[in-house]
């Protein structure tokens, strides 16, 4: 990798380097300014989770992350290394993977084929050895046994599942493809309590275990989604990150948007739309 000027490493030698960083991101649609001068540090190993209400940019934070919606202004670093453009311009110095809000998957083809879909489109790797990586990965989300399933055949949350295990998916022979991050984007909406905790804690166990990605950024509207999936969450409202913190302080915390929030009240400065 060339070390260029804009590289974060050889500009802040001392500083410990985060492995996502948003430096006075902006993002309009047209007129309509989404996102302003967002700054966000992600460190290695953290489950972080952005809420907000509808409509103030937080999957356009993950798209851009992911590389696939361009920044209007300010920069991204991943792993300290500037992103120009979009992913299909430039390989990211680490595996991120995005888990889309509908599970994204191709109905014609079996779960086996979705979850080794780009080993089998884009690695040398034989067919044994694709339905033993996409197996391994099934047992790791509790499908085992469904590769010959196709999506249709599926409830909801089994098919979230399948889409997660699509996620962690990587090529053994290139190590760069092993997703460092994961981001998910609702993975618990239209999903019934039970499933919804079913995604929680698996969401939980692919960050503990070795075979799994140790680092995420989710967005959620879901009350128990963030509570048992956050280690810090992030208020976004109104183009700006208005709150951080734990949890635990989300319930002690004085700031009216997140006491708003969370309460689900109409009244309050949270602007409602009909
Ligand atoms: N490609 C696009 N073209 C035009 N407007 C867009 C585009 N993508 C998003 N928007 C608009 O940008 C705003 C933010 O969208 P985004 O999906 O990021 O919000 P969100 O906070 O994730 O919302 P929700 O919680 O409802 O999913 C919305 O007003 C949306 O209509």
């Amino acid at each position: 990798m060339a070390v260029t000027t804009d590289n974060y490493k050889a500009t802040k030698p001392d500083s410990k380097m985060p492995l996502i960083e948003l430096r006075g991101v902006s993002k309009s649609f047209g007129s309509n300014v989404i996102l302003d001068r967002v700054n966000l540090r992600v460190e290695q190993g953290e489950a972080l989770v952005i809420i907000g209400p509808s409509g103030t940019g937080k999957s356009t934070i993950l798209r851009m992350i992911a590389g696939l919606l361009p920044i209007d202004e300010g920069s991204i670093y991943i792993n300290g290394q500037k992103r120009n453009g979009l992913i299909e311009d430039q390989d990211d110095p680490i595996g991120i993977s995005m888990v889309f809000q509908q599970a994204a998957l191709f109905d014609s083809l079996t779960v086996e084929q979705n979850v080794g879909f780009s080993l089998y489109q884009h690695s040398n790797l034989s067919r044994r050895k694709i339905k033993d990586l996409v197996d391994e990965k099934l047992e790791m989300v509790g499908l085992t046994g469904t590769g010959n399933r196709f999506p249709s055949e599926l409830s909801g949350g089994m098919r979230k599942r399948v889409s997660f295990a699509r996620a962690i998916m990587s090529n053994p022979e290139n190590p760069k493809s092993r997703p460092e991050i994961i981001l998910y984007d609702e993975p618990t909406a239209g999903l019934d309590p039970i499933a919804s905790t079913v995604i929680e804690d698996l969401v939980r166990d692919l960050q503990c275990t070795k075979r799994g990605c140790g680092t995420y950024i989710m967005v959620s509207h879901q009350d128990s989604t963030i509570r048992r999936t956050a280690d810090r969450v992030v208020f976004l409202y109104g183009g700006k990150i208005q709150w951080q913190g734990t949890v635990a302080e989300i319930d002690s915390t004085d700031n009216p948007l997140v006491r708003q929030f969370f309460s689900a009240s109409i009244e309050g400065p949270i602007r409602v739309i009909d």
